[in-house]
């Protein structure tokens, strides 16, 4: 990936809103007094009300109870078991994208409810892919709307790779055939799929990524090698259930969380990590093409945790 030093600030200052939120919610539980089963219970209490997740905070107090029970405790003491847990979360599910398939090309689908930041995830993982010098190709599988296809051939201009596309309302599945075909032919290493996001209807929905599958998986069973979900970090608890509805709808095999700047929620990263344990490919950490980042356990759990 690039080298773009603001990136780290823009974790962190992003997350600043996440991690202040915690330590409002903590400053008033710690006192000179010694930890007791009260204020465990509080400080629980006010961990669960941040997007971290009930299973989370009830990890955090068992170790405040196992190590720091009856001493006195502070907030720094507080802030380092938090980031520990949350490294200690996080650690597992941190794997990146790999480009492995043989044959090539790896196929890589991408869902994601409208809005989700998508399109602009696609962009950018092409970015980040021919950055490696793998060649890349785009295929507009949400043919649903017409912008959808506009905005992705922009970005496919912008980043000068080749995009297969089709008519609007025409099928997503000849899209994704015609794309994989090309991209065999062409010999290309990495081909990242657009797929529509109409949550609202579900059995459509279904049908549609299954019958992509069925064609995909009739040109190479292998394929599709990744199912990346697209998460916006600012719908805080709603991502929980997204990741719920396209697991079952798509079978996703790993996820993307966008919008970790400047979002009070980022915490839900760490809820979906331990409610779901699905490997974290990257983070959005803003609009510009170097903005996605490979996803680093340590650096959000001291994001998080404002331990830094
Ligand atoms: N701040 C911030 N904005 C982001 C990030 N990722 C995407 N966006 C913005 O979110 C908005 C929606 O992103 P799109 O990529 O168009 O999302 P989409 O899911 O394809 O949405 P549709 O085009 O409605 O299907 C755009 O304005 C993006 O610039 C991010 O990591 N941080």
């Amino acid at each position: 990936m690039s080298d773009n030093p603001g990136w780290r600030d823009k974790l962190f200052g992003g997350l600043k809103k996440t991690s202040s939120k915690l330590s409002e919610n903590l400053t008033g539980l710690i006192t000179k007094g010694k930890l007791d089963a009260e204020m465990l219970d509080e400080i629980e209490e006010a961990l669960i009300v941040t997007d971290l997740g009930p299973a989370t905070a009830a990890q955090i107090r068992d170790k405040l109870a196992a190590t720091r029970f009856d001493k006195g405790i502070y907030m720094a003491d507080l802030r380092e078991v938090v980031e520990e847990e949350l490294t200690q979360i996080l650690t597992p599910v941190a794997k990146p994208l790999e480009i492995d398939a043989f044959p090539r090309p790896q196929v890589i689908l991408v869902i994601g409810v409208n809005g989700s930041g998508k399109t602009t995830t696609i962009a950018k993982l092409a970015h980040n892919f021919l950055e490696q010098d793998y060649g890349v190709m785009l295929a507009a599988g949400d043919t649903f709307r017409a912008a959808a296809i506009g905005q992705l051939k922009v970005w496919a201009d912008r980043l000068g790779v080749p995009i297969v596309t089709g008519p609007e309302g025409g099928d997503a599945a000849g899209v994704v055939f015609d794309a994989v075909k090309k991209a065999t032919a062409e010999g290309i290493d990495v081909l990242i799929v657009d797929t529509a996001g109409r949550l609202q209807n579900k059995r459509e929905l279904m049908d549609e990524l299954a019958k992509i599958r069925r064609v995909l998986g009739r040109l190479n069973p292998a394929a599709p090698h990744d199912v990346v979900l697209v998460l916006d970090a600012t719908t805080g608890q709603n991502a929980l259930s997204q990741i719920e509805i396209f697991k079952e709808v798509a079978g996703v095999t790993g996820l993307v969380m966008t919008k970790l700047d400047g979002s009070a929620r980022g915490g839900v990263l760490v809820a979906a990590a331990k409610q779901f344990g699905l490997p974290i490919h990257a983070i959005g950490v803003g609009e510009t093409i170097d903005d996605l980042r490979p996803f680093d356990a340590r650096d959000l759990a001291v994001a998080i945790a404002g331990s830094a």
